[in-house]
């Protein structure tokens, strides 16, 4: 699925938060939103998702304008895990993922083997296999990251958006996360405050600061000593480690 956004603004009252951005992510492409506290990162994302009404400008999916598509529909094409995203505390993580399935089935009808077996299939995917039946409020910040995770995989969505996924994950499940980020054939946008990571798995940057897009391009690019100096005031020193990945390192 392609993502376009026109000349998006959003705000409210008295403040604009995110200006006149304009963006395209082609389909399968994983594109890393980075930039600092506050730049308009998760406000972009909800934006893109459908859970914001822009100001101005337009989201579109495969060339058409979402702002009249009703949730379940925006939720049969896209996908999102934001960043401090919360459920009822007495369900269990299969429960979690199966709230993916909602909006391709009707209110009167539940889950079939099939559901069954895509809830299944995300619960792998994330590692959470054992943890299928364990109540949601028994959970570890990162065990709740990963079946909201799955929850977003069962959705079977074209588009998936990720607002800072890997927060609360050990190393390898954050490598696992974005393996999986990159390797998925869904079009990705991942807000990411790990700058190594972003340009280890994304295809491209897209550098937020102050609610507006000043860089957008392939990571060696955008992750220049002058752009970070700018955008984050760090004293910033890019490299390669011995595996060949961008390095950041700072003074
Ligand atoms: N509903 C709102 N009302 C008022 N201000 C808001 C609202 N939503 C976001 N903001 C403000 O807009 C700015 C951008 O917030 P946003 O959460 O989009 O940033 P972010 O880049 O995702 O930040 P972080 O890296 O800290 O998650 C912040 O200053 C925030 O306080």
């Amino acid at each position: 699925m392609k993502i376009d956004v026109e000349n998006l603004s959003w705000g409210v009252p008295g403040k604009t938060i995110v200006h006149n951005v304009s963006l395209t992510v082609q389909p399968g492409e994983t594109v890393g939103l980075i930039g600092p506290n506050g730049s308009g990162k998760s406000s972009l994302l909800r934006c893109i998702a459908g859970l914001r009404t822009p100001t101005a400008g337009v989201v579109r999916y495969d060339g058409a304008d979402i702002a009249s598509w009703p949730a379940r529909e925006r939720a049969r094409k896209m996908a999102f895990v934001e960043q401090t995203a919360d459920t009822e505390s007495d369900l269990r993580v299969a429960d979690v993922a199966m709230l993916g399935r909602t909006a391709h089935r009707s209110m009167w009808r539940g889950p079939d083997t099939a559901d069954h077996e895509i809830v299944a299939a995300a619960l792998g995917r994330l590692d959470l296999t054992a943890l299928a039946d364990r109540s949601w409020r028994e959970l570890s910040g990162g065990e709740r990251q990963r079946t909201h995770l799955a929850r977003a995989l069962a959705q079977r969505t074209e588009g998936l958006l990720l607002d800072e996924p890997t927060n609360h994950l050990d190393v390898r499940h954050q490598l696992d996360l974005m393996e999986l980020a990159s390797r998925t054939p869904q079009t990705v946008v991942v807000a990411l405050h790990d700058l190594a990571l972003a340009a280890r798995y994304c295809d491209r940057l897209v550098l937020m600061h102050g609610g507006t897009v000043v860089a957008n391009g392939p990571a060696v690019e955008v992750l220049t000593a002058p752009l970070l100096r700018d955008v984050f005031d760090v004293d910033a020193e890019i490299g390669r480690d011995s595996l060949g990945h961008l390095a950041v390192g700072y003074r």
